[in-house]
């Protein structure tokens, strides 16, 4: 693969890179497989980030991911709108529609946003809107103003899909429990997983999905929540080991309502940056069983992203 730029933009201090040379993972992905949660990055010069962003990173342009979904064996792509580039869809736009209708997208909304633009992105292929509660990534939005987007998406039969750290799901309950579409949690809500799979924290996520069956979770960002490892690099085949509970018990747990992505570029790691092929390999620790990995990498997406193909 190329090697990441950064155009005119200057990288946040300690920008880890996305991870060159990736290894062909030893676990055969089905055929079809969805990579349902990845980002494009501009490239800056083509589509520059937004001045509201909280972290400018390295460029990681739609060829770039189109070239790891072929290295890796996916078939398909999920694009989520990157917080670095605010509520412009233009870097997510232009890669689903470059992607020979092999990739459809999330994208970031505010209120003003009109009818017209909403069709425009359907028809370039996106299918949900992202409301992020992560503090550090983002200003802080009304509720009221998210609550009339999640209303108003609607019409489009799109999704809302919702990021936050495990210890502000209480606050965020009830508003969560509000939204009238399909919800989709990145990365499992981000456990703390040196707390037990058992303890309050997971039990109030596990509870959330039992409770709401239009709730489906990512089991994806192993990488972003270990804490103890060991990193997915060097040939590594039992990564993560501290994820792989919360993340079968999910799986396990909610077949149906799961669904998996590499993260790709990885936004803002602070330790290491993974090995993408190795990333994969850790699917099959989390999804033991064939039925299994293609209802997460097959089924769901394609029932939540290309109904029309079911
Ligand atoms: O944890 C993160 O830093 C992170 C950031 C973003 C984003 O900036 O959009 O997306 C993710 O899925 C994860």
């Amino acid at each position: 693969m190329d090697k990441p730029t950064s155009g005119d933009f200057t990288k946040t201090a300690g920008w880890m890179d996305w991870y060159t040379g990736p290894s062909k993972p030893r676990f055969q992905l089905p055929a079809g497989a969805v990579d349902a949660h990845c980002h494009v990055f501009g490239p800056g010069t083509e589509f520059p980030y937004a001045p509201e962003r909280k972290y400018t990173p390295c460029d990681a342009s739609k060829h770039q991911l189109y070239a790891l979904r072929d290295h890796l064996g996916f078939a398909r792509n999920v694009v989520v709108q990157a917080t670095c580039h605010g509520a412009d869809n233009r870097a997510l736009v232009d890669a689903l529609v470059n992607s020979g209708g092999m990739a459809r997208g999330v994208a970031t909304v505010k209120r003003s946003v009109t009818d017209q633009e909403i069709q425009a992105m359907h028809d370039a292929g996106v299918r949900g809107v992202r409301f992020n509660f992560v503090k550090r990534l983002v200003d802080f939005t009304p509720k009221d103003e998210l609550m009339e987007i999640a209303g108003r998406i609607q019409k489009w039969g799109w999704h809302v899909v919702i990021y936050f750290e495990a210890v502000d799901l209480p606050e965020l309950w009830d508003f969560f429990t509000a939204l009238p579409t399909t919800v989709v949690v990145d990365h499992m809500g981000r456990p703390d997983v040196s707390l037990p799979v058992d303890g309050p924290q997971f039990a109030l996520f596990q509870k959330f999905m039992r409770e709401h069956s239009n709730v489906w979770s990512k089991v994806s960002c192993p990488e972003r929540l270990s804490v103890t490892g060991p990193k997915a690099l060097s040939g590594e085949q039992n990564a993560y080991q501290d994820v792989i509970p919360f993340a079968q018990r999910i799986v396990q747990e909610f077949p149906d309502r799961v669904l998996w992505g590499t993260d790709w570029p990885h936004p803002n790691l602070k330790d290491h940056m993974p090995d993408d092929g190795l990333l994969v390999d850790f699917i099959p620790h989390i999804a033991p069983t064939a039925e299994l990995q293609k209802k997460l990498l097959v089924d769901n997406p394609m029932r939540l992203y290309w109904p029309e193909e079911g």
